[in-house]
Formats: structure tokens, C-alpha cells, sequence
């Protein structure tokens, strides 16, 4: 079979979010955790999202993307004590890949007003541009995402048997990142050069914006053993499971591996990625009976201590190895 032949499931989520008749929001729990068990992906209608909502964010993307380089890096991610902020094209190297990947990205997460447990909760850093041309949207963007990728969440406690009410601990002071990203035309004469190179994201749920026509996002399907291109559709959201949900639920729902070449001819590609990980300290709500008790914090800590520095009490309070 020819890998254009196969596509993402499409789940229309309204019948979960807004249930007509008996027997919706089965399916729909069904139908994503089909989707999750089989692709570790799904794309998706009715999410709840306003087109006006998604156009903004893209417009506040491309703002700020075009904003001097020089003003960009007064911004950097690696200066603050959030991780919040401007990663440069070419700052990140995954082992064995042979460049970095090429895309420029800028982070923002929870609002908190002081700086904690090593900067995972603390203020967001806001470019130098006015309030209603980014701050605005992209604050209303990151809500509506954030409701989405809990209520995803939500859906697939439900496909396991599990109560919604083991959310609330799950997400009281939930992690939940932006990710604004800019991807340059690919270039042809640098072989092995990726927009992201192939990857499995760590974490909890990602939502992701495409902007409409710029494909370049591949994901690999085990049975075929081949990537699959994904289409950027107009108002489909792509979700998908990171590590933390694949380990959690026993592999009963995969982290897929996925890469983007950007596909648009000379022409830059934008997308951004909410990613929904959980309270630092909550265990996992896929198996409430898991004896490890391992916590969102210390796969954050695994995740990111290469990187970063963290505080000793912090990674004594989440449990992750000294
Ligand atoms: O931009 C995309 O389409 C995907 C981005 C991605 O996989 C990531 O940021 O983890
Ligand atoms: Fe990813």
C-alpha cells in the first residue's frame, strides 16, 4: 500500500465536547483511543477551537518571528529561569543527527507570578510588541489549547475505564507549553537537514496548529514501517501522545516518532505546539494503581536536566533521582 493511501484517523471531538444523542461521547472516546492505540495520532474536527482564535495565533507567529534576530535573542530561552522565550534556528541537536534542526521557536507557559520549583512555574517573558497584536491572542490561543489538551486527556482516562475525576489532581497546577515555530524553506543542498528531525515527544498530550497548505509533518507508522505525510487541513487540529502517556498507559496508546520537512516551496511554514504534561506532582492517572509513583516532575527533570540546572529540593519533592 502507498503511504498516500493511508491517513490519520479524523475524530470529530463535538461529540464529546457537545453531545447530541446517547451514545456520542462513547464513540467518540472509542474512537480515540483506537486512534491512540493504533497511531498514536489522530487529526481533529469540532475541537471547539475558533477559526478567529487559530488565525490570530498564526498572525501573532508570523509577528513575531519577523521581529529583528538580534531583538529576538535579547529574548532567549537559555537566559531565563523558565525556559521561557526565543530558541535560534539551529540551537538544537538530537544525538546521531548529523545538523541541527533548522526551525526557530519561542516558548511560553503558565502565568505564575514568581519563579518556583526551578523555574517549572514562573512569569511568561513578552516580546516588545503590543499587547493586542500578541499578548492578547496568544494568552486567549494558550487557554483554549490548554482546555483542549485536558480534555483530551480526559478522554483517554475514559478509553481505559478510568473516572474523569482523577483529572482534578492531574491537572491542579498543570504544565502546559506553547511552542510558536517558524520553519525556513527546506533546503535541498544540505542533506540531512530537517525542520524537527525524528523525535517522540516526551511528555503528555500535544495540540497542533498547521497553518493550511504547508505540509511537511510526517509521522511514522510502525506496520508499514514508512513515513506517513500528514496534510495541513484548514481548522484540523493534529493530537498526538508523548513518551509519559505511552509508558503510563503500559503501551496501551504509542508515542509515535514524527519529523518535519518543510514541504512549502520557498516558502517559510508556521505551527504551534500545546503540549499538556500535568501537575509537577501528580502520578499517573492511566494506571492509578502504578507502584511507581513516578511524577510529571521527574520525567520533566529527566527530560530537561542535560539542559538545564534544578534545584536540589525540587528533584527531591518530584522524586526523580539525584
Ligand atoms: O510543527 C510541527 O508540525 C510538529 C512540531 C513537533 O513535532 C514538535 O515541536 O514536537
Ligand atoms: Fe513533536
Amino acid at each position: 500500500m502507498a503511504t498516500d493511501e493511508v491517513t490519520l484517523p479524523l475524530v470529530d471531538l463535538s461529540g464529546y465536547i457537545n453531545p447530541q444523542k446517547p451514545g456520542d461521547k462513547e464513540r467518540v472516546i472509542a474512537e480515540v483511543r483506537d486512534a491512540c492505540a493504533k497511531y498514536g495520532f489522530f487529526q481533529a474536527t469540532g475541537h471547539g477551537i475558533p477559526l478567529d482564535q487559530q488565525k490570530s495565533m498564526l498572525n501573532s507567529i508570523d509577528t513575531l518571528f519577523n521581529m529583528p534576530v538580534e531583538e529576538k535573542r535579547k529574548l532567549s530561552f537559555l537566559k531565563n529561569p523558565c525556559r521561557r522565550g526565543y530558541e535560534e534556528s539551529g540551537a538544537s541537536l538530537r544525538d546521531g543527527d548529523p545538523l541541527p534542526d533548522s526551525k526557530e521557536a519561542y516558548y511560553i507557559g503558565r502565568e505564575d507570578p514568581v519563579v518556583e520549583h526551578s523555574g517549572f512555574y514562573g512569569p511568561n517573558v513578552w516580546p516588545p510588541l503590543p499587547e493586542e497584536g500578541f499578548r492578547n491572542p496568544v494568552w486567549e490561543y494558550y487557554q483554549s489549547t490548554h482546555h483542549l489538551g485536558q480534555l483530551i486527556w480526559e478522554i483517554l482516562l475514559l478509553g481505559l475505564g478510568h473516572p474523569v475525576s482523577l483529572m482534578e489532581e492531574f491537572a491542579k497546577r498543570p504544565m502546559v507549553v506553547l511552542k510558536m515555530i517558524r520553519y525556513p524553506p527546506h533546503r535541498s543542498d544540505l542533506p540531512g537537514q530537517f525542520g524537527v528531525g525524528p523525535h517522540t515527544d516526551f511528555g503528555g498530550i500535544t495540540v497542533l496548529l498547521q497553518e493550511a497548505g504547508k505540509h511537511g509533518l510526517q509521522v511514522w507508522h510502525e506496520g508499514l514501517e514508512q513515513w506517513l505525510p500528514v496534510k495541513a487541513a484548514k481548522d484540523i487540529y493534529i493530537i498526538n501522545c508523548g513518551d509519559m502517556i505511552g509508558k503510563w498507559s503500559g503501551g496501551q496508546y504509542k508515542s509515535a516518532k514524527h519529523q518535519v520537512i518543510n514541504a512549502a516551496d520557498n516558502e517559510a511554514r508556521l505551527s504551534c505546539a500545546t503540549f499538556f504534561h500535568g501537575d509537577l506532582f501528580a502520578t499517573n492517572p492511566l494506571n492509578p494503581s502504578d507502584p511507581h509513583r513516578e511524577t510529571v516532575g521527574a520525567l520533566l527533570v529527566k527530560r530537561f536536566r542535560n539542559q538545564f540546572s534544578f534545584d536540589k529540593e525540587l528533584i527531591a519533592a518530584v522524586g526523580a533521582p539525584a
